[in-house]
């Protein structure tokens, strides 16, 4: 575990909310493949430069909800495209259009493979259970309770706050605080006895943002330092690696 600010790692916590791609399942894999898959495709189609690469998903998709992803990523490029609506075909070229065809690669990917919660993220919600924290997930994904269900873990959770609750809730995505700060309210805990726990550059500076007790960032490959900088007090490789927080055993 590395320490960057000691002082807030002190904070008395009642709560852990729980980015759910890349911290509880390892399917920030599956996006990540599946972003690769349309705008490989989509950037050789159009001609534009650079190509894709894997630092354009950490840079612009990593964390964010669906379209905002899109069209941050489009923009980079230089392109614009319409909106259109969030239930455009995937063959429409507008930001919701592309947004669903990567959709139908992320659900095609997901049914291949399967989805297995990381070990070190059950044995902290055992921890969670043992010792009375409360448990959330704030994820982006509209794919979230889904996801969820695939690992066996549907009912684990006492809030969970997705890509369609937000939508529904007209929240905006991360790196705003606002999904973080529903999920505290929903669970009737004050943020700042909560803990965002996430391993997105865009998650990581949702939690900065707003008044948390701790901000967690777990490396599983943006890099320490990376994390930091949006505003991680620590940061773990393994989720494991909290245990000891939460009590003496
Ligand atoms: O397309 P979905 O399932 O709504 O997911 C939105 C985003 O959810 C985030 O959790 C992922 O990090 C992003 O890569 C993904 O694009």
């Amino acid at each position: 575990m590395f320490v960057a600010n000691p002082e807030r790692a002190q904070n008395q916590l009642r709560a852990f909310l729980f980015d759910l791609d890349g911290v509880i399942t390892p399917t920030a894999e599956v996006h990540r493949r599946a972003w690769a898959a349309l705008f490989t495709a989509e950037f050789a189609a159009r001609g534009a430069a650079p190509e894709y690469t894997e630092a354009d998903y950490f840079t612009y998709l990593d964390g964010k909800p669906r379209f905002d992803g899109v069209r941050d990523l489009l923009a980079s490029r230089g392109i614009t495209l319409p909106e259109g609506e969030p239930t455009d075909p995937p063959e429409r070229e507008t930001i919701a259009g592309l947004g669903n065809r990567k959709n139908e690669h992320f659900l095609r990917i997901l049914e291949e493979g399967g989805v297995e919660a990381y070990p070190g993220s059950l044995a902290l919600l055992e921890a969670c259970r043992r010792f009375e924290f409360e448990a959330a997930i704030v994820t982006s994904s509209r794919n979230g309770k889904r996801v969820l269900l695939a690992a066996g873990l549907a009912d684990r959770f006492e809030v969970v706050v997705d890509g369609i609750h937000a939508s529904e809730l007209g929240l905006p995505g991360k790196p705003a605080p606002d999904t973080y700060l529903q999920a505290a309210h929903e669970l009737g805990i004050p943020s700042s006895e909560c803990a965002v726990v996430e391993d997105a550059v865009s998650g990581v500076a949702a939690g900065a943002a707003g008044d948390f007790g701790l901000v967690i960032g777990v490396d599983r490959g943006v890099g320490q330092d990376a994390l930091v900088a949006a505003g991680a007090d620590l940061v773990v490789t393994d989720l494991a690696e909290l245990i000891p927080m939460l009590g003496a055993e």
